[in-house]
């Protein structure tokens, strides 16, 4: 964040109207994230300048220190850096295979050993996880869990610390996509047997439907997804974009990433996506999300 000086600047500089709806919002006690979202979803300022308004508007309700903490990370966007064409992290050589720029979807190779990728199945198989049942999607109406006949998949968490190859596979992505391990959901297993498929859909949490806001209200949207490869394929499976006529097969220890919003945290229509069916062979991914703010 800027420092206080620069977000007092920021805060006075804004129009009285948006100085009292964001004093009236505080005093009725929303939260600054929610705030910072709709600053930004108006179109009159970027993320950047709203989450330093709101952070100097705590900071002067609450005292000194109040507003550094309500934002965790520091960055607005977490990226990866293609800036060369080999990533150096954890002791590994991660491949970048494929940009796309709009949206950003970047493919990286050698992201997982294969020894780690069976071992991340391995443990959700075994009896310290919790295990796989049919996988659910967010209910429209109320948030809740609910199977669709779009996603025939079977799902499996992996909870953050439960885990160390996980913990460990974390700390790798987060220093790829420069953003803190705390602002991840914990990994999502998908496996997928023949047949099995995910249609066509978003990532990003839509604040106009009611059943996600209270997903949104618990570490905010979803800003990138990882999807790590776990297993080859023999036939199909691919995750594929239908609106950009991109599809990725699926190669183990490759990781997916793509970004689900633009800039200013605003989800990104372009980004529509889902898992091809598999034809022959058993496809497992994990999923891992980053969202905003520190998550759990
Ligand atoms: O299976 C895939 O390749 C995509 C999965 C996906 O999009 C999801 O689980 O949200
Ligand atoms: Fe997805």
């Amino acid at each position: 964040m800027p420092d206080a000086f620069a977000t007092a600047a920021v805060l006075a500089s804004l129009p009285p109207s948006w100085q009292d709806w964001i004093a009236a919002n505080l005093a009725r006690g929303c939260s600054p994230l929610d705030m910072a979202n709709s600053m930004a979803r108006s179109g009159q300022y970027t993320m950047e300048v709203a989450r330093a308004a709101l952070a100097e508007a705590v900071r002067q309700r609450g005292g000194a220190d109040a507003g550094a903490s309500i934002f965790t990370p520091a960055q607005v966007m977490p990226f990866i850096d293609t800036t060369r064409n080999k990533i150096v992290v954890d002791q590994r050589e991660v491949e970048i295979l494929f940009v796309l720029k709009s949206p950003q979807v970047i493919l990286l190779g050698n992201v997982l050993g294969s020894e780690e990728c069976d071992a991340i199945v391995a443990h959700c198989e075994s009896g310290s996880s919790s295990g796989y049942s049919r996988s659910t999607v967010t209910g429209a109406d109320d948030g809740s869990s609910v199977v669709h006949e779009g996603r025939t998949s079977e799902m499996a968490f992996i909870e953050r610390g439960e885990v160390d190859i996980a913990e460990r596979i974390e700390r790798r992505l987060a220093a790829l996509a420069h953003w803190p391990a705390e602002c991840g959901e914990p990994f999502q297993l998908q496996k997928y047997a023949s047949t099995q498929e995910y249609r066509p859909h978003y990532d990003w949490l839509d604040p106009d439907t009611t059943g996600h806001r209270s997903h949104l209200a618990r570490g905010g949207q979803r800003l990138a997804t990882f999807i790590l490869y776990l297993t080859e394929v023999e036939q199909g499976g691919g995750t594929i974009f239908p609106g950009l006529g991109l599809e990725v097969y699926p190669k183990k220890g490759s990781a997916l990433w793509f970004l689900n919003t633009d800039s200013n945290h605003q989800p990104d229509r372009q980004t529509l996506h889902g898992g091809a069916p598999v034809v022959t062979g058993t496809k497992i991914i994990a999923n891992k999300w980053l969202r905003q703010e520190r998550y759990g």
